[in-house]
């Protein structure tokens, strides 16, 4: 591991029973950089991320700011967000932000509250997670990964139920965060958004990555005049998509 590497993942396979849902994923997150794990749905991005933190079995290697494989300690470095917001719903905001400071070891009450007044939250402190809207719930998932002030933030479809103006103030966030010298694994599958968030991007398809490189390059790669289309060469779904709507 290099002193530019933030995450390195080396050959990684993430088996649920008879499915193999990675296939040997190779992909280094460096300093300063929002890396993109792109892909349809069921590629194994999730999958990917899960093994980052530790939650699945996995084959491989795995190195996470160069403390080695996921543990709690190494998770104390990290933020994540996940597609499905991993909050304790039976507790209140504050509950919830309060016990993850003690789990941590650490509580910055100012940090905190700025990024409460951020998502507009505020109103909500004592209400109970589950009481709260999708929208709301993704914005408390985000407050509990940014409040620490992590190194790499490990983001899995962060925008999904934000509006207009959280997207933006979190878009914000996630440049602050590079610009000194954080890093993000992020996953999507909105073009729009991996092309102006990302460094770099790997393209997944069926639990392997089949390209690689800045948005500009495998645009160039190819020949694509979008991400779009260079996406849907990458995973050769042109030919199905032109069938399917000869279908129709
Ligand atoms: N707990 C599980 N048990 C069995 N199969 C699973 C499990 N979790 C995921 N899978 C399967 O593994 C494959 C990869 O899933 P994964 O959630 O990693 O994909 P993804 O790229 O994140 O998809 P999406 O964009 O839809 O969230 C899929 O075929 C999925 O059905």
């Amino acid at each position: 591991m290099s002193n530019n590497d933030v995450l390195k993942v080396e050959k990684l396979v993430v088996k649920y029973g008879e499915k193999t849902a990675v296939k040997g994923i190779s992909f280094t997150v460096n300093n300063g950089e929002v890396y993109c794990l792109l892909g349809p749905n069921g590629a194994g991005k999730t999958s990917t991320i899960k093994a980052v933190l530790g939650l699945v079995k996995y084959e491989g290697l795995i190195d996470v700011l160069g403390l080695g494989p996921p543990s709690p300690v190494v998770m104390n470095h990290v933020g994540v967000v996940m597609e499905t917001p991993a909050v304790l719903e039976a507790l209140t905001v504050k509950e919830f932000l309060e016990f993850l400071g003690s789990v941590r070891g650490t509580f910055n009450a100012r940090r905190v509250e700025a990024l409460l007044e951020a998502f507009e939250l505020k109103d909500y402190i004592n209400t109970p997670i589950a009481a709260l809207s999708a929208g709301n719930k993704q914005k408390v998932a985000i407050v509990a990964a940014l409040m620490h002030e992590p190194r790499l933030l490990l983001l899995d479809e962060p925008f999904n139920f934000l509006d207009v103006k959280s997207v933006r103030i979190l878009k914000e966030i996630m440049q602050r965060h590079i610009e000194s010298g954080g890093s993000i694994l992020f996953s999507t599958h909105i073009m729009e958004v991996a092309e102006r968030v990302c460094s770099r991007i790997g393209i997944i398809n069926d639990g392997v990555l089949v390209t690689e490189g800045t948005p500009g390059r495998i645009k160039e790669e190819a020949n694509a005049g979008t991400l779009e289309d260079a996406f849907l060469k990458a995973i050769h779904a042109e030919e199905e998509i032109r069938s399917i709507l000869e279908g129709l």
